[in-house]
């Protein structure tokens, strides 16, 4: 089954929210763990075992495994093993970008059938022009995958580069959002080609409404953004958001019990 089509089953059944595991170095100190792999290990792990199974999508951010070197990536390659067993779908985010003919050695890494890091979505930054993220949009569609290409990031610095305007007239991000909206003409009910626009950005200032494909919101909770900002952003009935959260999540911890309660808290606000 197509990657769309398992996030609409997965947000069906457990909610849109899409809890992320960073494990930053003040989260592991909070949970007692030590500064490394093994600490690493032990905090994603709980993560698995309170999310998995319960939450439609996890995102594990790469940057923290990476840190710890190849133990590290090795603790991330069981990760999405682990939560892909459960049921749970798991976006890498990676963020990866780059000329097409290395793109093509990310998309056998996070895209294609075998590799030990590929969930079942990675984030991509199109900022090296939207064509150049082909391979791995061909990788995706041929293994059933799906990606999120940055649009609108969370982050304050983000929107001198994606709102500035083309001799085209559109924003960098509308031309993010037409190309993604192109790969996914014909979807139904969503297509593969995601896109990441911030819970964090005001006023939307671009159309979404061809986009037939979702929509990762992070930026709520942790960076600022509550509920009512995802509404005056997206709309009331939020179709195909998926807010993303991690570190306000994450502080429930170690408890797993602990941790699922929260996403479960999260999930209940996001449905009033
Ligand atoms: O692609 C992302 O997930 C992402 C895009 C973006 O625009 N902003 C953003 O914060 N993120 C990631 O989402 C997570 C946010 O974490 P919290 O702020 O702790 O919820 C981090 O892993 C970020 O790298």
């Amino acid at each position: 089954m197509r990657f769309g089509e398992r996030l609409a089953r997965a947000t069906a059944a457990h909610g849109p929210l899409c809890v992320g595991i960073d494990p930053h170095p003040g989260l592991l100190d909070a949970w007692g763990l030590p500064q490394d792999a093994r600490g690493l290990e032990r905090f994603a792990l709980t993560c698995v075992e309170a999310f998995g199974g319960h939450v439609a999508l996890v995102k594990p951010q790469a940057a923290f495994f990476e840190v710890h070197g190849s133990r590290g990536v090795a603790v991330l390659e069981r990760v999405v093993a682990d939560l892909r067993d459960s049921g749970t779908l798991v976006l890498v985010d990676a963020k990866r970008g780059d000329i097409g003919s290395t793109m093509a050695a990310y998309a056998a890494a996070y895209l294609t059938d075998g590799s030990p890091l590929a969930g079942d979505a990675v984030t991509l930054s199109p900022y090296l022009g939207f064509g150049s993220l082909d391979p791995a949009l061909e990788a995706a569609r041929a293994s059933g995958r799906g990606v999120f290409v940055l649009a609108l990031t969370s982050n304050p610095e983000g929107s001198s580069v994606q709102r500035a305007v083309g001799a085209d007239g559109r924003s960098v991000a509308q031309s993010v959002i037409d190309a993604a909206a192109r790969r996914n003409a014909g979807a139904d009910p969503l297509g593969d080609v995601g896109l990441v626009v911030g819970a964090t950005v005001g006023e939307l200032g671009v159309d979404l409404s061809d986009l037939h494909g979702p929509v990762l919101a992070p930026g709520f909770g942790a960076q600022g953004a509550t509920v009512a900002d995802l509404r005056a952003v997206f709309g009331h009935d939020l179709p195909g958001v998926l807010p993303a959260s991690s570190r306000d999540v994450l502080r429930h911890g170690p408890d797993s019990a602990s941790l699922r309660s929260a996403a479960v808290a999260v999930r209940h606000l996001l449905e009033m």
